[in-house]
């Protein structure tokens, strides 16, 4: 499925009434409808109830116009409030308040004190609210009226069912000014919208409904629509069917070059990950005097020493060399987990970046050794996959993480495009862009994801993925993977659970994924 930005919704609305005949009022009354049914499930029925409709002066407030009207025709008592002069409704939602004012249904001004004293009233016995204050076309800071009506429907105790997002959090990013409705259920129209996705957005949002209202389903699967949803429909087709006569250099030799002193828990995870995602051979360069520990208990992963000219690290030339040449007999390379900042083992990573001419997966401190010159990312003979979570997103880009988030789809996009690399930012949804624009956020994972080593499990996860499919998709195959892993150990464990739990979960999610490519569904 696809996930719109407030423009590609502007789009499809045009490209409905020019294209296909039909207005915007048509969309509107289906919009009303569509939302009268969610409410009737949201509060199990609305006959007899009293419901208060808030309209705003954009399209959500006719939306909610039309709702009224099917509410009220199926038993509600309703009790409208508009945020504006009625002069003031763009032309459809004035339609729509006509025919809800011929029907005789309440509708007050939020002028002066008294009608203020009403609100508050009739929020305070209303078995039910909708929330059709504002939609997409909301940006910037709220206006004062606006800010305060949202806060008197956050004080009252009925249900709250927004219609296509809560009013107050912005669509293209999630980001919430000052406040933002906080909804039972959104019934979304058309697609979901970017901001139901990323926080503090996704916690606005409560149960979310996509309804397509009618809209044609080449508007809203069109390819102009750069963002998708990563979900079990996308990734199944991503992972071709293993052949019988299948041998393990098919399914990938892949080279993990990870660890350091006090940090090989990271190498480990990673490399194991890399053998659960199914990964036919892994091997393991660490630093020479860490060998031991890791070879030691890793039974299935080949741990090789590399020489080192500081103890304990990744450091020196013959190592370097070592490096290059551990890559020729592999299939791709991930580098990066607990290797560490020094600054000898950060000039490392960066020539040997430089001249590996092999799929590569950078992760933690192989993406720290390009935060001064991102630019030289674009350099490398490869398109690398860099696997940051925020903070070292924003360390690679030199802004903070609240800036970061407040547009990240943007500013992900663009650094995807300049450095062309294919960025897996990490966060509460995992957002996967490419250089040519195309980007997706996942649909799986869990807060007990939040957890040390779960970012090592991901990279790992990709990288045995690299061979086993295109590797421009093996980023979008793990991500999907770790995340339902994540979410089965999540079932299991809670949020206690351990990255070695999601690790061995991996198992389990490709079991299903492949089960259900077999069944053909
Ligand atoms: N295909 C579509 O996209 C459809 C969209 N529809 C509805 O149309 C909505 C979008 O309509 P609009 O573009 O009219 O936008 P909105 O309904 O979100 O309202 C925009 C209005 O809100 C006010 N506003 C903007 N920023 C504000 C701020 N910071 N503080 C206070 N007030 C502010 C402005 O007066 C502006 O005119 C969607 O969310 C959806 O509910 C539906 O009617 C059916 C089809
Ligand atoms: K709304």
């Amino acid at each position: 499925m696809k996930i719109a930005v407030s423009e590609d919704m502007r789009q499809i609305d045009r490209l409905a009434a020019e294209e296909y005949g039909l207005p915007e009022l048509l969309l509107m009354e289906s919009a009303g409808h569509r939302v009268a049914q969610a409410m009737e499930h949201l509060m199990g029925s609305v006959s007899g109830k009293t419901i208060c409709v808030l309209a705003g002066s954009g399209n959500n407030g006719g939306d909610a116009f039309a709702a009224a009207r099917y509410l009220s025709n199926m038993g509600a008592k309703i009790k409208i409030f508009l945020t504006c002069e009625p002069a003031h409704l763009k032309t459809a939602s004035s339609r729509m308040k006509k025919a809800s004012d011929k029907m005789g249904l309440e509708v007050h001004g939020l002028e002066e004190d008294r009608d203020w004293n009403r609100l508050h009233l009739a929020l305070k016995f209303a078995d039910g609210i909708l929330d059709g204050i504002l939609g997409t076309g909301f940006n910037g800071e709220l206006k004062k009226k606006v800010l305060r009506l949202i806060e008197e429907v956050n004080e009252a105790g009925a249900k709250v069912l927004s219609i296509d997002i809560p009013s107050g959090v912005e669509a293209d990013s999630g980001k919430v000014s000052t406040v933002a409705v906080m909804a039972d259920m959104t019934l979304t129209l058309g697609l979901p919208k970017v901001g139901h996705l990323l926080s503090p957005g996704a916690e606005m949002t409560g149960q979310l409904i996509v309804d397509d209202i009618g809209i044609p389903k080449n508007l809203l699967q069109s390819e102009k629509i750069q963002q998708s949803l990563l979900d079990e429909k996308l990734a199944q087709p991503l992972l071709p069917l293993r052949g019988k006569a299948v041998h393990k250099g098919d399914c990938g030799r892949i080279l993990v070059v990870a660890g350091s002193l006090g940090m090989t828990g990271a190498a480990a995870l990673a490399a194991t990950s890399a053998l659960r995602a199914g990964a036919g051979l892994v091997t393991l360069a660490v630093p020479a005097s860490v060998q031991p520990i890791l070879a030691g208990q890793l039974l299935e992963v080949m741990v090789q020493p590399v020489e080192e000219s500081t103890p304990g690290m990744f450091s020196g030339e013959a190592a370097l060399n070592r490096l290059l040449e551990l890559a020729q007999s592999h299939d791709a390379v991930l580098i990066g987990p607990g290797m560490g900042r020094a600054m000898e083992t950060q000039d490392l990573i960066r020539m040997f970046t430089a001249r590996v001419n092999k799929p590569l997966i950078m992760d933690a401190d192989a993406i720290f050794a390009f935060n001064s010159t991102p630019d030289d990312l674009s350099k490398l003979p490869q398109v690398p996959v860099l696997t940051p979570h925020l903070g070292e997103m924003a360390g690679l880009l030199g802004v903070s993480v609240p800036e970061l988030r407040e547009s990240l789809l943007p500013i992900v996009r663009e650094a995807a495009n300049e450095y062309q690399c294919i960025l897996v930012v990490k966060s509460e949804c995992t957002l996967v862009a490419y250089p040519d624009g195309m980007a997706f956020f996942t649909s799986v994972g869990n807060p007990g994801m939040a957890t040390a080593g779960s970012g090592d499990v991901l990279a790992g996860t990709i990288a045995g993925l690299m061979k086993q499919t295109e590797s421009g998709l093996a980023p979008l195959a793990g991500v999907y993977l770790h995340g339902r892993a994540g979410d089965i150990a999540y079932g299991e464990k809670g949020e206690a659970l351990l990255a070695s739990d999601i690790r061995e979960n991996l198992a389990q999610a490709l079991k299903e994924l492949r089960q259900k490519q077999m069944a053909g569904c």
